[in-house]
């Protein structure tokens, strides 16, 4: 008899309630599974918290929720504990929900109910706004996350528009990749400039960003500059303890690179223009961006994701993460896409086409 739990750990991502409500009603409907439990608080709730029971009823409306039901947590993955609350609670498929952090960590269970020779199904649903898992075409939620940053450089733009050299800028998401800034960027049309974890960039001197703006605000009167909160962390000063600092998961924690731009734009034009009008308008969308339900392309991905997912388990698959490559959907070992990264290739046509629709300046990147 099947006994399945479902987990969500890591950052909210818009669709996590989608694929729980369809791992449920999926696994009720398809295939007449009635034992399904949620393990609440992410990885450490298998060893620390009571399982929620789950069934269609109870998740019916959870695809218009944003967030998790289940909510999650960083950090907490004890293989030993976690796998020892599998065995006493009898499960026998395991859907587990999350990033690269979580595929890691699903990885190291696969491995370890391998070793211990149990029967034990294990999949990953890739989960990030930050769209860096690598392999599949994108992961869920990210198409929602573009859509609200549009907003927000939306806003900025207006804000920007409407003052005497202003300057509208957004932090958007993303830690080690700017996929969310990028697309936003494309999408919009709005933007001036885009930065991003991938690439490096200076602020004075020739080819820099304030060159660059000094220019469209000459040209233009106000100017939209979009940054991934992971770019640019190596001008910004910080102890060696500061640059130290983690989450409970081990992943770096950042300066804020909007406060630190907003506050150089302001000396810079102190500085180059002095008693000019002058505005900057910092928007940061942060988590706004994530803790929306998900939208409609989205909610259709999540529901393939989690049905291929139940299938592949039922198929007698174990260790696999369900997805896209190319439009067509595959099972992809676990240890694939916990060891690869899909991040921004700024020599590549799509950040050639970023270039293009912003004519902002390559700081060098063709030169590396
Ligand atoms: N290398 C690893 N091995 C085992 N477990 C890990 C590893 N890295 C992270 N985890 C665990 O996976 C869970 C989620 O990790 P993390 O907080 O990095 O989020 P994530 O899955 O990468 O999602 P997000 O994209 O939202 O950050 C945490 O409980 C964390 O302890
Ligand atoms: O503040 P939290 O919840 O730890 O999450 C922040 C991180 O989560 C993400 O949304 C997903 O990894 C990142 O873009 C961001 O750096």
């Amino acid at each position: 008899m099947v006994r399945a739990a479902v987990v969500t750990c890591g950052g909210l991502c818009p669709g996590s309630n989608t694929v729980i409500r369809e791992l449920v009603v999926g696994l009720n409907e398809l295939y007449g599974v009635k034992d399904i439990y949620g393990i609440p608080m992410g990885y450490r709730g298998f060893y620390s918290a009571d399982p929620i029971k789950l069934d269609p009823d109870s998740v019916h409306d959870w695809h218009k929720k944003g967030g998790t039901m289940l909510m999650t947590t960083r950090g907490g993955f004890d293989l030993e504990k976690i796998v020892d609350a599998i065995v006493k609670h009898g499960y026998n498929q395991l859907y587990v929900i999350g990033g690269d952090g979580t595929m890691r960590g699903a990885l190291d269970i696969f491995k370890e109910l391998k070793r211990r020779k149990l029967r034990i199904s294990i999949t990953g649903v890739p989960k990030t706004v930050d769209n860096d898992i690598g392999i599949i075409d994108r992961s869920f939620g990210f198409d929602t996350a573009v859509e609200v940053a549009q907003q927000a450089i939306s806003a900025a733009h207006t804000e920007a528009e409407s003052a005497v050299n202003g300057i509208g800028l957004v932090k958007l998401m993303g830690r080690s990749t700017g996929h969310i800034a990028l697309y936003a960027t494309l999408s919009s049309r709005d933007v001036d400039c885009c930065l991003i974890p991938e690439m490096n960039f200076h602020l004075y001197g020739k080819g820099g960003l304030f060159e660059f703006i000094d220019e469209r605000l000459k040209q233009k009167r106000h100017t939209v500059i979009v940054v991934a909160e992971g770019a640019g962390q190596e001008l910004i000063a910080r102890t060696e303890s500061e640059t130290l600092e983690r989450d409970p998961s081990g992943n770096p924690l950042f300066a804020d690179i909007g406060v630190y731009l907003k506050k150089e734009f302001k000396k810079w034009w102190d500085q180059a223009h002095p008693g000019e009008l002058f505005t900057v308008k910092y928007i940061d969308p942060t988590y706004m961006i994530r803790a929306v339900p998900a939208n409609a392309s989205d909610n259709l991905y999540c529901t393939l994701l989690a049905h291929s997912a139940i299938h592949g388990v039922m198929a007698g698959y174990t260790g696999f993460v369900s997805g896209p490559i190319n439009r067509n959907y595959g099972y992809i070992p676990l240890e694939d896409i916990a060891t690869t990264k899909n991040v921004v290739d700024t020599k590549d046509h799509t950040w050639a086409w970023v270039r293009s629709v912003t004519n902002q300046p390559d700081f060098g990147i063709s030169e590396d």
